[in-house]
């Protein structure tokens, strides 16, 4: 046992998912089903600018220091290509400000309505880990809005392939394809590779 405790696989609690979101917390619940130990905690932690998987790791980082044990994170970002990426990480405050009409109108000068979407997860064991990042992508192009509204951008946004917007999607079809599906399947991944094994603190 002390060789596994030396490498850090040990999980002394469940892995705290820290959101301020409740659709996010709802979609990777789903998603993770039980492949692990799993709790959540709502809180908005401070996110520095930079990039996605910065954001992520500082984000973890934060939130670790907070829990006190393990904890992943997520960072959402909307990439417009014509853009050059933005709105990116800071999606969020143009989504509050301009709305889904407005973020059409931001590329009403471009021919290329062509986006990806953008999760970088980041999982740390506990505070004095290094925090470990996970990015799932989802290609697919900015439309006027189509859908229910109940969750950020999903009414504009139309993964590649499909005649449907992310909101217009069953969930369950939305979670077989998308940015945070795709991230979380590396976290799982890397949770079955790397074998931890769930050991509570008495
Ligand atoms: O506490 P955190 O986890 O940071 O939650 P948040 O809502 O602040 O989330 P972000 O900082 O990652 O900002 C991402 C923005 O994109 C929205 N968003 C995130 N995932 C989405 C998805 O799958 N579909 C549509 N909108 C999404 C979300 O509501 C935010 O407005
Ligand atoms: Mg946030």
């Amino acid at each position: 046992m002390a060789a596994v405790k030396a490498s850090g696989l040990v999980l002394s609690r469940p892995v705290t998912f820290v959101t301020s979101n409740a659709k996010k917390l709802e979609e990777v619940r789903t998603i993770l089903g039980e492949s692990i130990p799993f709790q959540s905690l709502k809180l908005d932690v401070p996110e520095l600018q930079g990039e996605p998987e910065d954001i992520s790791r500082e984000k973890a980082r934060l939130a670790a220091i907070e829990v006190g044990g393990p904890v992943l994170v997520e960072d959402t970002c909307l990439c417009f290509n014509a853009l050059k990426g933005l709105p990116g990480p800071y999606i969020k405050w143009f989504l509050q400000k301009l709305g889904h009409e407005g973020l059409n109108n931001l590329l009403m000068a471009y021919k290329d309505k062509s986006a990806y979407a953008l999760c970088a997860f980041s999982f740390m064991n506990g505070p004095d880990a290094e925090p470990i990042t996970f990015l799932g992508k989802t290609p697919g192009k900015i439309v006027p809005a189509r859908g229910p509204t109940d969750f950020g951008w999903d009414p504009i946004f139309q993964p590649d392939g499909y005649e449907q917007t992310y909101a217009e999607m069953p969930k369950e079809e939305k979670n077989k394809i998308s940015h945070r599906y795709r991230a979380l399947a590396q976290v799982k991944s890397h949770f079955t590779e790397a074998g931890y094994i769930f050991q509570p603190d008495s």
